[in-house]
């Protein structure tokens, strides 16, 4: 277990932000955090990333209590808006950052060149970073959390102002990262695509977590003519069942017009918290 967080708190003035917030991060395993504006997502996350002191609660790694600098170095941190030093290029900034992290001055360049290419920034690697467009700026902040292989990857709604190749494209650099073994945990507001990229989620309300229990995903049947109120909603276990349901109701002689996966388990677990948007 590299990263379990435990009775994480923290108030600004008066107002608690984060409450008893308590989670696991496992190695090659994508977690969610999910919940409403004001809920302490990006609280938790600078907690966890030793960027913020909690008033009470600790973060391990490796069951060692984490003390901030340690944890720093484990862990690669991406904010919701990734600010650059506009002087700079990406190739300056990705190096940089490489070299605060220690990595030999060759090495760094070419992990820089590495990280521009897999985030499709290779074209604008010399060029100034203030010429970058808001997702260019988000696919740089990636690479820069991702420049020093962190053991823990801790992303602030990373799929924001990027296009949708970028999106799909991120998906499968946070898989890569955890198949190598990070613990990986991701904020996002956009639940049917979290879904497709995590493996288990943590809901967040109030500054409070708690786990979500996500039922089967839901199907909707509607046949030639019925009108949309008639529709069935079915479940099933997984695409297989679904796949065959709908082909002995095919075989069957029905005129099947609509067959849809519907909202998610996430989507249904996010609405049941009945929170209050603060
Ligand atoms: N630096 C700060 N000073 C004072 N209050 C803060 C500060 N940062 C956050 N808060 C408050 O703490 C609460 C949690 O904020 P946080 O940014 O963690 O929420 P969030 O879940 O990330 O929200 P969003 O989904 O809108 O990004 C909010 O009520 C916010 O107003």
């Amino acid at each position: 277990m590299p990263l379990v967080a435990t009775g994480l708190s923290r108030s600004f003035g008066k107002h608690p932000a984060v409450v008893d917030a308590s989670l696991t991060l496992t190695p090659g395993t994508i977690t969610g955090l999910v919940g409403p504006n004001g809920a302490g997502k990006t609280t938790l996350l600078l907690l966890l990333a030793g960027l913020l002191r909690a008033d009470a609660g600790q973060v391990r790694v490796d069951d060692v209590p984490a003390d901030s600098p340690a944890l720093r170095a484990a862990v690669g941190w991406m904010p919701d808006a990734f600010g650059t030093w506009d002087s700079l290029t990406p190739h300056e900034i990705l190096v940089t950052f490489a070299r605060l992290y220690a990595i030999a001055p060759n090495e760094a360049a070419a992990r820089a060149d590495e990280l521009l290419a897999e985030v499709h920034l290779s074209e604008h690697a010399h060029r100034p970073a203030s010429e970058l467009s808001r997702g260019q700026r988000q696919r740089l902040g990636l690479a820069r959390a991702l420049v020093h292989r962190p053991r823990i990857l801790l992303l602030d709604e990373p799929a924001s102002g990027m296009d949708p190749r970028s999106r799909v494209e991120l998906r499968d650099q946070l898989r890569a990262a955890a198949d190598a073994g990070a613990a990986v945990l991701v904020s996002s507001h956009i639940l049917t695509e979290l879904e497709e990229m995590v493996d288990h989620v943590v809901l967040m309300v109030g500054g409070r977590t708690r786990p979500a229990e996500l039922g089967p995903p839901g199907w909707r049947l509607r046949l030639a003519g019925q009108p949309d109120s008639t529709a069935q909603l079915l479940t099933f276990d997984d695409d297989e069942a679904a796949a065959a349901h709908l082909a002995a109701v095919i075989a069957a002689g029905a005129r099947v017009a609509e067959f849809t996966r519907m909202s998610s388990g996430l989507e249904q677990a996010y609405l049941d918290l009945h929170a209050d948007r603060t």
